[in-house]
């Protein structure tokens, strides 16, 4: 199960029809790339990051002047506003070209953007055992919000990778989806990642967590990121912070699972994070249908932000950060 292809071309599986139809779409420029991110048909942190990379790659074989290509980066790192791994990758890519000569650039730019693509993957592995043994207990039930799994990044998925380590360690009780509305990742693709892998996964309403974890049914909350500051404040699909409250309350971990391209050290505090605002539509209708009146204001955050004291650990494929302060995240990315 992948988000992207490479094969020197570029394909992206258009998530906005998932679960019900699986539709590759070839990305051929970074316009096209631009779209596809802002209208989520490619999302998740990481992986939104790795096809600006390609998709860098792919203009540059059309046109290695840099400036051309400087233009090409800023327009794909201004394609969504919270993920930190787009900027980065972006910028790590341009470096490599003002390192390049011409000549070589699409060469030099393709083989960043694989490397990238191989360390998101191994960091996906590591911190699916890291996290996995980071929680303890032989059977465990784990909640999780919006999708971090395969089709957020360029491997197996940060919160779900560790459901995945638990689930081949045999510890997997069962996965709690919650749907994450408005756009349903949970519902969508969370659940459908875990039923091509044969996860027991139960799907509920977002409101529903409350009294789930009141139950006792839920040994720990597990999610991704899409920026993490400096301080150790996460930025995560809006719905996450009211459920690191609610972990809290019925002392229940609360696991955050990022590669360092989610981190953003030069972002001192959670306030500091620029939040996306989404189009009210995608409030104001479900399955193409208006689901309220004519005339009402919506509020669509597509993120909201959890302060580190919130959150039990931060796993990275550097190591676990526990308890969450800046000085930790400072040692461990160090
Ligand atoms: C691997 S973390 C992915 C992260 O991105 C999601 O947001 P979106 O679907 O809007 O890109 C969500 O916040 C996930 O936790």
């Amino acid at each position: 199960m992948a988000a992207l292809r490479w094969d020197g071309k570029l394909f992206v599986l258009d998530q906005r029809l998932l679960p019900w139809e699986e539709r590759w779409v070839e990305v051929s420029s970074a316009e096209q790339a631009v779209e596809l991110i802002r209208g989520l048909a490619v999302r998740g942190a990481p992986v939104i990051g790795l096809v600006a990379a390609y998709a860098l790659a792919l203009e540059a074989h059309k046109n290695p002047d840099l400036s051309y290509l400087e233009a090409q980066g800023q327009a794909l790192a201004q394609a969504r506003p919270t993920a930190v791994n787009l900027p980065h990758a972006v910028s790590l890519l341009l470096q490599v070209a003002r390192e390049t000569p011409e000549p070589e650039r699409a060469k030099a730019l393709a083989a960043a953007a694989e490397a990238l693509h191989r360390a998101d993957a191994e960091a996906c592995l590591r911190m699916a055992q890291l996290g996995a043994a980071f929680l303890s207990g032989p059977s465990l039930s784990v909640l999780t919000h919006c999708n971090a799994g395969a089709l957020a990044t360029g491997g197996v998925g940060t919160a779900l990778g560790v459901v995945r380590a638990l689930h081949a360690s045999g510890r997997l009780h069962r996965l709690y989806a919650c749907e994450a509305r408005p756009v349903l990742q949970g519902a969508r693709l969370t659940a459908w990642e875990a039923v091509q892998d044969g996860l027991p996964v139960t799907l509920l309403a977002d409101g529903a967590a409350g009294s789930l974890l009141a139950s006792g049914a839920v040994h720990a909350v597990v999610v991704g990121a899409d920026r993490i500051a400096a301080d150790g404040s996460v930025a995560n699909k809006v719905g996450t912070y009211p459920l690191a409250v609610l972990a809290q309350r019925h002392r229940v971990p609360f696991l955050v699972v990022a590669p360092t391209t989610t981190f953003d050290l030069a972002c001192p505090s959670g306030a500091a994070i620029p939040i996306e605002s989404r189009p009210a539509a995608e409030v104001r209708e479900c399955a193409g249908r208006a689901v309220t009146a004519e005339g009402v204001g919506v509020f669509n955050p597509a993120f909201d932000v959890t302060p580190p004291e919130l959150v039990t650990a931060i796993v990275c494929e550097r190591g676990v950060i526990a308890p969450v302060t800046g000085e930790n995240l400072q040692r461990v990315l160090a």
